[in-house]
């Protein structure tokens, strides 16, 4: 399976609709991988809090129209990062977008774990509830973004669901680079699945961002990663290399579920 995860610069100084234009591109120039990744909230920037509001699109709107294109005109696997979705029943969502090869989408997920404590995507969006696979030929992804990334229990409910390559789009800034690339392997090494994370590069209200998407195999080891700008990190995997390892190296099967806290 081929994949690329295409780390987008998400800067100011590039309009939202350039950027769709220019990434819609650069999906196309894809044509022959089998599933290209985008990172979270590429259009607006993850940490342009302001600009969510004015940003907002409903689900198939200007972002999914233009993703949907490009992924049947590259006729590939499209997870398209996500969008700030404006629910007109509710609020705000940071929502990403799966896309089958025929431009279909394959799947929403609404993020679940919302970045910024007491502001930001906390407060401004509300959190998702359902847990999202998607079934490829070869592999079943499990979708997660970006905050996601720090919460285990997520990422066993992927697997309990079937998930094998585990898709994290991201805005992760630089100051916490040394905790995505630590966690990004060890959810692959917990879960035994490939993980594909794919971040921003660039400057965004004045936050910068790490970059270093990477690609982690089911034994946690690096196949491949990005530097800090704007890069394609495309790499060839083996899907059925997740069974093997689940069979050669079978530690799922010992989980000890419902456990309880200690009597006192
Ligand atoms: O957890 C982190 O350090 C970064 C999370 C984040 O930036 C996000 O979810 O947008």
């Amino acid at each position: 399976m081929r994949a690329s995860l295409l780390q987008i610069d998400v800067n100011e100084g590039e309009s939202v609709e350039s950027r769709r234009l220019r990434v819609a591109s650069l999906v196309r120039e894809q044509a022959g991988a089998d599933l290209v990744v985008l990172p979270e909230l590429w259009t607006t920037g993850a940490f342009a809090y302001e600009d969510f509001g004015s940003a907002a699109e409903p689900l198939e709107g200007p972002t999914y129209e233009a993703m949907a294109k490009a992924a049947s005109d590259a006729g590939v696997w499209l997870h398209a990062g996500s969008i700030p979705e404006r629910d007109p029943d509710g609020p705000l969502y940071n929502t990403s977008l799966v896309f089958s090869p025929s431009g279909d989408l394959a799947a929403a997920y609404r993020k679940i774990h919302r970045f910024g404590f007491d502001k930001g995507e906390a407060v401004l969006m509300g959190a998702g509830d359902e847990l999202v696979t998607v079934r490829l030929p070869g592999t079943t992804l499990g979708v997660a973004t970006c905050y996601d990334l720090r919460f285990p229990e997520l990422f066993r409910g992927l697997v309990d669901a079937g998930a094998e390559t585990l898709v994290i789009p991201a805005g992760w800034p630089e100051r916490r680079r040394a905790h995505w690339t630590l966690l990004a392997q060890a959810r692959a090494v917990e879960n035994q699945a490939f993980v594909l994370a794919c971040g921003t590069a660039g400057t965004h209200a004045g936050v910068p961002q790490a970059g270093h998407s990477i690609v982690v195999d089911p034994w946690g080891e690096v196949l491949a990663q990005a530097g800090a700008g704007e890069q394609i990190l495309t790499v060839e995997f083996d899907p059925g290399k997740v069974a093997v390892t689940r069979d050669q190296f079978p530690a799922l099967k010992d989980r000890m579920l419902g456990l309880t806290a200690p009597r006192r």
